[in-house]
């Protein structure tokens, strides 16, 4: 039974607008969908289209486009998908508006630039006391929005509000699993944007599929080593937010950052690979390694990638760091 009533999306992007589809189009309820920008919500409320971010998708008629935020107040769970380094601002500016017993579902994929915080801890601060869940797993916008087959996983340490929101969430062919390892899932899906950039970075030099596949091996054993020093749980890495999302985003131009890595690799600048698109794991780097080595955590393929996008290390250099490292036992 969908017991959840309205709900909100912070965030008009491409996320955000295919979220804001999925949760209206899983009941019959309201779903507020807040923008910064009062004529691009005006704009969409006209065209019911989100033409800059989700071009070619209409939305769903439940969705209401809104820069106001005090039509927040009635939501019963509030999908916060703004881009990472946005979180902070967004619920410090926002939280006020939202109803107290309102769940926070964090959907962002990356790590706090400058304190290095989990977006669950991030959120704990700044709305402390408010029920927070992760969203996150292998789900292209674009394929979410077109009602291609699609699984996530939705975690917090309240089980039973997972399972409730993860069942208010899901529709026939967007199916959201639930869990009570929101650390897991939160690493699974920033480590993986970082990973990612690795293997677009080697696919773009000319390295080769088998290079690819190598380095999703290799880059998986990192998130496990990180996953466990960090107190998450092994088998949630090794579900749809870790080991699924990696894949993915691995495996396919049509992320931003195996683009922006396969970019990289072909020789553009950091400023040309990014093309003005958000690519998470270049924010995230830097954050990613500097949690790693706080708990000796090694992360050779997050190394690598935290020096590309600091501009410390060539990409050449990289490779050969990597190829030249003692070879041991695998694990
Ligand atoms: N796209 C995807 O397939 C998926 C994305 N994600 C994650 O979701 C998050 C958002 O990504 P996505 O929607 O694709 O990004 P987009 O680049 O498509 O959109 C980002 C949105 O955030 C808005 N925004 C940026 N800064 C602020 C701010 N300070 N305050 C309010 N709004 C802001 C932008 O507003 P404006 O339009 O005004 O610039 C834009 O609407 C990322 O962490 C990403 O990793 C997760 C799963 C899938
Ligand atoms: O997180 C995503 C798919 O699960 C989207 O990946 P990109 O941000 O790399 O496009």
């Amino acid at each position: 039974m969908n017991t959840i009533g309205p709900v909100a999306v912070l965030g008009g992007g491409a996320w955000g607008t295919a979220l804001a589809n999925a949760a209206a189009a899983s009941a019959p309820r309201r779903v507020t969908l807040w923008m910064r920008d009062a004529g691009a919500a005006a704009a969409m409320a006209g065209t019911r289209e989100n033409a800059r971010h989700l071009p070619g998708v209409p939305l769903h008629p439940g969705v209401l486009p809104t820069a106001d935020p005090t039509t927040l107040a009635e939501a019963e769970a509030v999908l916060v998908v703004t881009p990472a380094q946005t979180l902070r601002g967004v619920l410090t500016a926002l939280r006020p508006h939202l109803a107290p017993g309102a769940a926070l579902i964090l959907c962002a994929k990356g790590i706090e630039r400058g304190t290095d915080a989990f977006m669950t801890d991030v959120a704990a601060q700044v709305a402390p006391g408010a029920s927070i869940a992760v969203l996150s797993g292998p789900s292209f916008a674009a394929d979410v929005a077109r009602g291609l087959p699609t699984a996530v996983t939705l975690a917090s340490r309240d089980g039973p509000l997972a399972a409730a929101l993860a069942a208010a969430l899901s529709g026939p062919t967007f199916r959201v699993y639930h869990g009570n390892d929101p650390r897991g899932v939160e690493i699974g899906g920033a480590a993986k944007n970082v990973l990612a950039i690795a293997c677009g970075a080697a696919i773009g030099r000319g390295l080769g599929e088998s290079a690819r596949a190598a380095l999703v091996a290799r880059s998986f054993a990192e998130l496990m080593r990180f996953a466990r020093a960090w107190e998450a749980r092994p088998e949630t890495l090794m579900g749809l937010s870790g080991l699924g999302d990696l894949v993915l985003s691995a495996a396919s131009a049509q992320s931003r950052n195996f683009a922006f890595g396969e970019r990289l690799g072909r020789g553009a600048s950091l400023e040309e690979a990014a093309g003005g698109k958000l690519a998470e794991g270049a924010l995230t780097a830097s954050g990613l390694v500097a949690l790693a080595r706080r708990r000796e955590v090694e992360m050779p393929v997050a190394e690598a990638v935290a020096g590309l996008v600091a501009g410390t290390l060539q990409l050449d250099d990289a490779i050969g760091g990597l190829l030249s490292r003692p070879l041991r036992a695998e694990e």
